[in-house]
């Protein structure tokens, strides 16, 4: 799949902007604070209806403006698609072939892009949210109901964690309503863990091999669910429930005590393996770095597989982080199958010949012109 047309009103440092681009390689050159970073997020919340580096959408309008406008084109299949991001201050509205989506999971999965920026390199050493917020984003984008349970779970997580801070006050009083959240709470974070399951199954899948080509053969990745209810992968739907149940059936005067849910999906995290130990604790920069590229790489062989087309690659300021090895290896991988944005404030430290044809865009103030 590819963009083909975007177009931007009053968001970030862009006043009015329409662009069309190569189906290949586009690269956007410009200095600090230019704008290049705010072109990537638009396409960014153009598929996701929200942003990778905020989570307040007020930010994306233009100051002292009312709304904020992206529009585009892509093609998927052959056939075209306009999508469309409106912001306000009052909410937001997502558009798919001129109609408007009322929930967010019809839109979200008819763009699929792969984003690829320095703080991704952080996906192993970083907190497990970062973990978690990039298996939830990937499984979200080709399952668009995942968002749907994601969003139940966390409004009743938060219901929860309220009710629990009231019982935390009053320990005597009736806890039939928590008995009731309870059981919705683990209706949803049992389809997210089954969910999480299968997606790392196929993410090891493609991983491991990737990994292995970029360590000369040198390396083995493997990767681990570390749950915080003590379930696995061989578990059925039906069992992963009964354990939830167990477990918070055995928590709860513990969750009332401390007035906070204790166990679910927002408190599981990923473990890398690399040669049998943990990356994050004693894997050198380099196999951190490897392991981040090879699972941003696997993303994108996956969603090529469930989706049957290649996703977009957003390479925000990142070929510059990584070494020439690296670098070729990515821009080999991605050579004429995959449409690719790649940001930087110079090119001359990245000769590879997938660049030589590319469309340069040159980025100044929130204006773009286009080199050839
Ligand atoms: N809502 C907004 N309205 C207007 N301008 C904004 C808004 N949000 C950010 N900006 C401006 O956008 C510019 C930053 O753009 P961007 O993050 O795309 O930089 P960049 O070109 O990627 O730079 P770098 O190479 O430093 O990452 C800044 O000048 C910032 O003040």
């Amino acid at each position: 799949m590819h963009i083909h047309e975007l177009s931007l009103r009053s968001f970030r440092n862009y006043d009015q902007l329409s662009l069309t681009f190569d189906d290949k390689i586009n690269v956007i050159i410009g200095e600090n604070a230019q704008g290049k970073t705010n072109l990537m997020e638009a396409i960014y919340v153009l598929a996701f209806a929200r942003s990778h580096r905020t989570p307040r959408d007020k930010e994306l309008i233009q100051w002292d403006e009312e709304y904020g406008k992206i529009k585009g084109t892509i093609y998927k299949r052959n056939r075209r698609f306009p999508l469309e991001i409106i912001i306000s201050k009052k909410g937001k509205k997502a558009k798919l072939n001129h109609i408007e989506q009322k929930r967010l999971s019809d839109y979200i999965g008819a763009l699929n892009v792969v984003m690829f920026a320095p703080e991704d390199l952080n996906l192993v050493k970083g907190s497990p949210q970062v973990r978690r917020r990039f298996i939830d984003m990937e499984i979200g984008q080709i399952q668009p109901t995942y968002i749907y349970h994601l969003g139940q779970y966390q409004k009743i997580l938060r219901q929860r964690n309220h009710l629990l801070k009231d019982l935390q006050r009053k320990p005597g009083a009736d806890r039939t309503m928590l008995g009731v959240m309870t059981e919705q709470l683990i209706e949803h974070a049992t389809t997210i863990v089954e969910r999480r399951f299968k997606f790392l199954q196929l993410l090891r899948s493609w991983a491991a091999p990737i990994h292995k080509g970029i360590s000369r053969q040198l390396e083995k990745l493997e990767i681990a669910y570390d749950a915080s209810v003590r379930v696995s992968e061989d578990m059925n739907l039906e069992t992963i429930k009964r354990t939830y149940t167990d477990k918070f059936l055995d928590i709860e005067s513990k969750e009332v005590e401390r007035g906070t849910t204790l166990a679910g999906p927002h408190r599981d995290d990923l473990v890398f393996y690399v040669n049998g130990k943990d990356v994050q604790t004693y894997g050198s920069q380099g196999q951190q770095r490897t392991t981040a590229l090879s699972l941003k790489l696997a993303e994108i062989e996956l969603i090529h597989s469930e989706v049957g087309e290649y996703p977009i690659l957003l390479l925000d300021d990142v070929l510059s982080e990584l070494d020439d090895y690296r670098q070729s290896h990515l821009l080999h991988t991605i050579q004429g199958k995959v449409q690719t944005f790649v940001s930087t404030t110079s090119i001359d430290g990245i000769e590879h010949e997938a660049l030589e044809q590319a469309e340069i865009f040159r980025v100044s103030e929130g204006t773009i012109d286009i080199e050839k």
